[in-house]
């Protein structure tokens, strides 16, 4: 009371100048001891309205990533449009507390659940929180290691009949070798991979191009994410102050030429997932079901009690989710595979000798193929520790040697995956920041709403957790013990990888993956030698949600990977 009245007692000017004074002390107090995102290093915005979005998202995939991990360190500040601090993290500890230990807290943001919803429907890439946990819930039960383990006689079927094509193509050249679009091909077969598996369904696009779901597919990602002109980066970068409704009804009736493929290929896709499901229902309720995904969904989705159903639209959304992120990331992985080998000569001749080297012990062993049933079903015997070295061989050792451990690393499908704090919370750090005015930093304070690119492809390049030569394509590291050694703070579900995500949102389909990745890498490798072209130094990492390869100036012919392709060599005791 006495200080209420002497200050209604004093002069006002003085009053208001002494209130000013005090949020002035105030404010430069709060600047020198609480640290803001605005103190974390990160690139100057080439102006206050775009930020630094144009130099994120416009280069190659992991391009500014790189620079800027290299410059700032693995938590880098930068700014979106209008001045908007942001975070793109590499950091592991920061990865592990926001993609493992914060659950749901740290969500997708709503404007790119909107890109989801716009591609797939209100899948399981849509769906966040409890409605996500429903969603994958029914879902994972098609995507255990037994469920996966039982596709690998389908994805050898559709590795060997695209091997038969190039087999084809080469044996009909004049110097019995052809220039094959790898990317292309793979794309296809990797389609109908996941149309078998997850849907014991033929689409039969290794022999027809033309098909409606085949023609739907080709390129859509680069169609619709390539090449993204500075207005529509921005647009995206402000797209999250537009209202949801307002959005989706614009993604929903705008016909730029972007939306408007996005939304044919989504009507098709739709479509054959609808007839997709309608069938394997109708076969469920006869008793006829199978082992793809689509049918244990159908019958986890029967059992489920009725809050936990999935609904048609649910079901057909999850369907052409699966079909797109099941045939994509696979197909483009074993692309930047095959470059890495092409460039590589000698590592690919070491790992074509070691694949000769199982091939052998199978055949020793007195079976023509080797057959992933094999591990399943045989008693513990002499015969089983046979067949134990011949699985260590091919899924540990093999692994590495493959370089399935390093493309994985070194060209993530996924490239950068996009998350938002949804409350006021602090993110732990491996290694220390020194922010602006020198203060070092071991925890890293960020204001709900702070949007965050977790990096995936600067994580995985990281020098501090695999050496030096971060940079460099080394599948060495994986056979010397080097890569396990950085361990430090755990992550992602193979090999200290963030390729497949962590989490409650960790890729459902990272096994399915994998055993397709190796039949796909054992039939090509084997069977094939792969050389550069004119074209491969013009290959780009075009950043359009997956990593797709293009070719520089050529970017508008989609995904493109032109190599060099001849009948590997066997010694006549190999055939
Ligand atoms: C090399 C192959 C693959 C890579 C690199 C990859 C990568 C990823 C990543 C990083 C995520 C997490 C995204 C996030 O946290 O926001 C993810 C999620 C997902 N992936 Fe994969 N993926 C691959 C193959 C597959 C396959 C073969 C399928 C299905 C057959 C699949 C289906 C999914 C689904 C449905 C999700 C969403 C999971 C959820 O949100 O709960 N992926 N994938």
């Amino acid at each position: 009371m006495p200080l209420i009245i002497s200050l209604t007692t004093m002069n006002p000017v003085f009053v208001a100048a002494a209130f000013a004074a005090l949020v002035i002390v105030y404010r430069v107090y709060h600047r020198y001891t609480r640290i803001s995102l605005a103190d974390v290093p990160g690139p100057e915005p080439a102006s206050f309205i775009m930020g630094n979005i144009i130099e994120l998202f416009k280069g190659q995939a992991g391009e500014a990533d790189f620079q800027w991990q290299a410059q700032y360190g693995d938590v880098v500040r930068f700014k979106g449009p209008f001045g908007e601090d942001q975070l793109i993290i590499s950091d592991p500890a920061a990865l592990q507390y926001i993609f493992v230990k914060s659950g749901y807290r740290f969500p997708k943001q709503e404007d790119r659940r909107m890109l989801s919803y716009l591609v797939n429907g209100e899948g399981l890439l849509w769906a966040d929180g409890d409605v996500h946990k429903r969603q994958r819930r029914v879902m994972l039960p098609g995507f255990g290691g037994p469920e996966s383990k039982a596709f690998f006689p389908l994805f050898k079927g559709c590795a060997e009949s695209m091997s038969n094509k190039w087999m084809d193509m080469i044996n009909t050249s004049k110097d019995q070798s052809a220039v094959i679009n790898v990317a292309a091909w793979l794309t296809r077969a990797t389609l109908d991979a996941v149309g078998e598996a997850a849907f014991d369904a033929h689409f039969g696009s290794i022999d027809n191009n033309e098909s409606a779901l085949v023609r739907a597919y080709t390129n859509m990602m680069t169609d619709v994410f390539a090449s993204l002109s500075d207005g529509q980066i921005f647009f995206q970068g402000v797209s999250k102050y537009i209202p949801l409704r307002i959005l989706r009804y614009l993604g929903e009736t705008g016909n730029g030429p972007r939306l408007l493929r996005m939304r044919e290929a989504g009507s098709v896709i739709s479509s054959v997932a609808k007839q997709m499901v309608e069938d394997k229902s109708e076969m469920l309720l006869q008793g006829e079901g199978s082992r793809d995904i689509l049918s244990l969904l159908v019958k986890a989705n029967m059992d489920a009690d009725a809050k936990a159903k999935l609904t048609e639209e649910e079901m057909i959304a999850q369907m052409r989710t699966l079909l797109l992120a099941g045939h994509e990331t696979t197909s483009t992985t074993l692309s930047w595979a095959l470059l890495e080998l092409a460039k590589n000569p000698e590592i690919q001749s070491r790992f074509r000798a070691e694949i000769r080297e199982a091939e052998a012990t199978i055949h020793k062993r007195g079976d023509a193929e080797f057959t992933i049933a094999d591990f399943d079903d045989m008693p513990y015997t002499a015969a089983v520790i046979k067949v134990r070295d011949v699985v260590q061989t091919l899924f540990g050792y093999y692994d590495a040697a493959l370089s399935l451990q390093e493309v994985l690393r070194f060209s993530p499908a996924a490239h950068h995956v996009h998350r938002y704090a949804s409350q006021d919370d602090i993110l732990p750090l491996s290694r220390p920041i020194t922010a602006r005015f020198g203060k070092v930093i071991h925890e890293l304070p960020v204001p709900k709403g702070t949007r965050i690119v977790a990096s995936i492809a600067a994580y995985n390049r990281s020098k501090d957790l695999w050496g030096e030569d971060a940079h460099v394509f080394n599948p060495e590291r994986w056979l010397n013990g080097a890569a396990k050694e950085k361990k430090t703070t755990s992550l992602g579900v193979y090999s200290n990888l963030m390729t497949f995500g962590d989490g409650v949102r960790t890729c459902i389909g990272w096994r399915f993956a994998l055993i397709e990745m190796r039949v796909f890498l054992t039939e090509m490798v084997g069977n094939f030698e792969f050389a550069l072209t004119d074209q491969s130094e013009r290959v780009r990492r075009e950043a359009c949600m997956v990593m797709i390869p293009t070719v520089e100036g050529e970017v508008q012919n989609g995904v493109q990977l032109a190599l060099r392709v001849s009948v590997a060599p066997r010694t006549e005791k190999e055939y």
